[in-house]
């Protein structure tokens, strides 16, 4: 019987040096998916799984961004909306695709960024507050729509869909939007009638099309995740012929796909 390790992300560091490809641009993974489907759970998991979530935020060799870093500013009469749950947040136009591209670039060119933090409670980015994205092996971006801009979606090298049935998305999203992000019931269900809801279906769920992989059940689809981190893990390592799984007794082994 085999089981799935996690895995030391510094061996893919040490193959990427001997190998001459420090300082290349990271492997890019965009994960999309409806609100509360999982994405940011399914990124966490990733990262465990790859040893990198007890690591200071300078040594990570995987990094995670949030497409909710790019909510635009509002004009003064879009907050008076906002607070009034009318304002769609979304629909495409609510995101700064320029700062989101640009951004992606820049990671993509291996420089460090500062990425606005965005605060739910008051609909705006974070005045005083950055957070700094350092060079990385792997970044994942994370977002209701990080597949809808074509410019942005080109950017990815992996693509990933976490597909969670809208019931149980609604069923999240309502304690969460209540405890972390300051609504109340009411608002929380009208925003999803009017806005959200609506919008998954016109600009989110057709960007499924685009996923190279889909992973239903979100972060419980625990062998789909393996799948990915040792995808990512073979990539790391210029390994396109086989995953590496490691037996009880902890001897490795190879397995031929
Ligand atoms: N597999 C799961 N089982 C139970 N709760 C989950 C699961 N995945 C996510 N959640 C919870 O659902 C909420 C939304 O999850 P999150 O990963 O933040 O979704 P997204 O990033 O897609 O909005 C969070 O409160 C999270 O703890
Ligand atoms: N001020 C805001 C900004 C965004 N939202 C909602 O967040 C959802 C996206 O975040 P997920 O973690 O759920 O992917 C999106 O559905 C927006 O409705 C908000 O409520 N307020």
């Amino acid at each position: 019987m085999y089981f799935i390790q996690n895995i030391d992300m510094s061996d893919a560091i040490k193959f990427r040096k001997m190998n001459g490809i420090e300082g290349k641009a990271p492997f890019l993974i965009g994960v999309a998916g409806g609100t509360a489907s999982g994405k940011s759970t399914v990124c966490k998991r990733i990262m465990e799984k790859l040893g990198q979530v007890d690591m200071d935020q300078t040594q990570r060799q995987v990094v995670c961004i949030s497409q909710d870093s790019f909510y635009r500013e509002l004009t003064a009469a879009e907050i008076v909306k906002a607070g009034q749950g009318l304002f769609n947040f979304d629909h495409p136009n609510a995101f700064d695709e320029g700062l989101m591209e640009r951004t992606l670039n820049d990671i993509l060119a291996g420089k460090k960024c500062e990425v606005p933090v965005y605060d739910f409670k008051n609909h705006t980015t974070r005045k005083d507050e950055t957070m700094t994205i350092y060079p990385a092996d792997v970044v994942l971006f994370e977002g209701i729509l990080v597949f809808f801009f074509p410019q942005i979606r080109n950017l990815f090298h992996m693509k990933l869909f976490v597909d969670t049935d809208s019931d149980t998305r609604l069923a999240r999203r309502v304690p969460r939007d209540i405890i972390e992000r300051g609504r109340d019931l009411e608002q929380v269900l009208n925003q999803y009638m009017n806005f959200v809801k609506p919008a998954f279906e016109e600009f989110c769920s057709p960007t499924k099309k685009f996923a190279d992989v889909i992973i239903p059940r979100g972060a419980d689809n625990t062998v789909a995740i393996d799948l990915i981190v040792h995808h990512i893990w073979d990539i790391l390592h210029g390994n396109s012929n086989g995953v590496r799984m490691v037996s009880e007794n902890g001897s490795a082994t190879k397995i031929s796909r």
